[in-house]
């Protein structure tokens, strides 16, 4: 089912798919894409999940609304697994999911059965880095990063091939206001302190080409997390989900099979 699920102070655009009383995983996308980031690893999971998927606030099909921090988004979470009554899903959130993800973990640990933490960081860039960017869209819209954006989202191989050119347009079609503001909540987002609170089983996913968030900053996340354990994707950027969908859907159901949720 594909629908949209008013929290009452927003609405989001949510696939919940899979019988209900399966065991069930959360994915949560990155910055300027929407959950059809995770369609590629779809056919590869183990049968019998419920699977459910969400645009976060200001991407995809949902709502976007005024400012918000990373809390809010782990909040909207939160929101999301009470109204479907998920029993305790194993979250999976990939570089601003992830942060969104640390927060859930810290907020919210008693909802979730697990954590997947692909591609993102304690902190994700230096403040300037944000700000650059925000001024950069603000002057003139979100195509001008377009462009540089691929390369940190790729490896050269996948952006030779056609594919590349539909992930583009999904990030020149999110709404601009809704990518401003998740912008700035990454960048007041800082969990470097904070996750000693995490607990692990977690499984930590990088890309060995990931421009963004690459893999020094993947071991420096999966070191401050108690029980955390990292593996890196070889030949592949920012979002492994989409060049190595087999690959990363394995490492997925390993860790579920490891933590016993399925
Ligand atoms: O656009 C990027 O640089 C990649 C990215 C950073 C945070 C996120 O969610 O995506």
């Amino acid at each position: 089912m594909v629908d949209v699920l008013d929290l009452g102070h927003v609405r989001l655009h949510v696939a919940d798919e899979g019988p209900r009383d399966a065991p069930a995983v959360i994915f949560a996308n990155s910055l300027g894409t929407d959950f059809r980031l995770w369609d590629a690893i779809l056919p590869h999971l183990p049968p019998g999940l419920r699977i459910v998927r969400a645009d976060k606030r200001g991407h995809g099909l949902s709502q976007t609304t005024g400012p918000i921090s990373i809390d809010d988004l782990a909040d909207d979470v939160a929101g999301i697994i009470a109204a479907l009554e998920l029993d305790r899903p194993v979250y999976v959130g990939l570089s601003i999911g992830g942060l969104i993800g640390q927060s859930l973990a810290l907020r919210h640990g008693d909802a979730i059965g697990g954590l997947v933490l692909s591609n993102t960081a304690a902190k994700i860039g230096e403040s300037t880095i944000w700000t650059d960017r925000i001024a950069a869209i603000e002057a003139g819209g979100i195509g001008v990063i377009a462009e540089p954006t691929m390369e940190r989202w790729f490896s050269p191989a996948f952006r030779a091939t056609p594919d590349c050119g539909a992930w583009k347009l999904m990030l020149e079609r999110q709404d601009q206001a809704g990518y401003l503001a998740c912008c700035r909540a990454i960048a007041e987002a800082d969990f470097r302190e904070r996750l000693a609170g995490v607990q692990g089983p977690v499984l930590c996913i990088g890309g060995s080409l990931d421009g963004s968030t690459p893999p020094e900053a993947m071991r420096d996340l999966t070191d401050r997390i108690s029980g955390a354990r990292l593996e890196i994707i070889e030949g592949v950027g920012h979002l492994p989900c989409v060049e190595a969908p087999a690959l990363y859907a394995d490492l997925l159901a390993g860790h579920l099979r490891d933590i016993g949720h399925i």
